[in-house]
């Protein structure tokens, strides 16, 4: 059974159409990073996915029920933590998910276990007792992912849950994705690369409401990561446009932050041509890599084509 499978999904609102073609599927534990630009759709994406949202068209089922027509299944087997999760502040983290678990309407048994264990888990234990307005942002961020686990569901949801934290509550909580991850389904939707590269198993890009890529990462590095040369000149001024452009064997080049990047048809040739070039044009090379293409070439390769 898939965990998610997203097939021709649209979602229309009165004048805008956020989602044109949402397809993709998801098998197995591990984390799907769920990446695209602001306003690509991964909000709306993740409110159909929780059941908070209806799809205009198209068919959705996640852990094996249609998110329309068993709706109720659905939000039983997925748990969910917003951006910014929402509390009583004045509650303490115990009270708080007591408080959830009686919503879901779990025995007071069950809860008082699942909450020792996942407040344990997330690293809330020694905070437990204190009132959830002290804690920091990344705190809040794990105590809202132990309240999506209350009811043990088979997949989680994060919608961006590190973008808003300082790099300190940002690296706790992809420790605790890292583990979950082990023992179910992490969909996360994120903005950020560097979280990708880090914990996801699998990338599904959106753009404009489309979905342009869905790949695992390894795969998507078995075909895309190739090798390129990276060089910087002492002299910014120097302008290489025609010289790069008139070597039969550079295939592609780009200029960023004065680092050129080149993609050849022959290495053998551009490792033993291309110094000598560059050094013909008055340059003096000021740094000089043998390199591969990183995620963040492939992901500006893929969304821009
Ligand atoms: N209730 C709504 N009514 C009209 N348009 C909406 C509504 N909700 C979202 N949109 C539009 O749908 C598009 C997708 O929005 P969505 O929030 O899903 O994007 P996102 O990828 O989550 O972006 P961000 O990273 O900025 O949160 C955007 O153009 C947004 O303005």
């Amino acid at each position: 059974m898939r965990v998610i499978e997203c097939e021709g999904l649209t979602k229309e609102y009165k004048d805008h159409k956020a989602l044109k073609n949402v397809t993709f599927s998801v098998d197995g534990i591990g984390c799907v990073g769920f990446l695209g630009g602001n306003g690509a759709g991964k909000t709306t994406t993740i409110r159909i996915l929780t059941g908070l949202a209806a799809p205009t068209g198209g068919k959705v089922r996640v852990v094996g029920y249609d998110v329309v027509t068993d709706r109720n299944k659905v939000t039983s087997e997925v748990g969910y933590c917003p951006q910014i999760p929402a509390f009583y502040n004045y509650m303490t983290a115990t009270e708080w998910m007591h408080w959830v678990g009686k919503l879901y309407g779990l025995d007071k048994h069950t809860i008082a276990q699942r909450t020792d264990e996942l407040l344990e888990l997330c690293g809330i234990n020694e905070a437990r007792n204190r009132p959830i307005s002290g804690y920091s942002g990344g705190m809040k961020q794990r105590l809202g992912i132990a309240q999506a686990l209350i009811h043990n569901p088979k997949l989680l949801v994060l919608d961006e849950p590190v973008s808003a934290l300082d790099p300190m509550g940002r690296y706790d909580v992809l420790l605790l994705i890292e583990k979950l991850k082990q023992h179910m389904t992490v969909f996360m939707s994120t903005h950020i690369l560097d979280d990708i590269e880090r914990i996801a198993d699998h990338i599904v890009i959106i753009k404009d409401g489309t979905v342009v890529l869905s790949s695992s990462l390894e795969q998507l590095r078995a075909n895309h990561v190739e090798p390129l040369i990276e060089f910087k000149l002492d002299q910014q001024d120097i302008d290489l446009t025609d010289v790069l452009n008139g070597l039969t064997w550079i295939r592609e080049w780009n200029l960023d932050g004065g680092i050129y990047k080149v993609l050849t048809n022959d290495m053998e040739k551009a490792k033993a041509l291309l110094p000598h070039i560059l050094l013909e044009t008055g340059g003096t090379l000021a740094y000089y890599h043998l390199s591969v293409s990183t995620l963040e070439d492939i992901f500006l390769k893929v969304v821009n084509n």
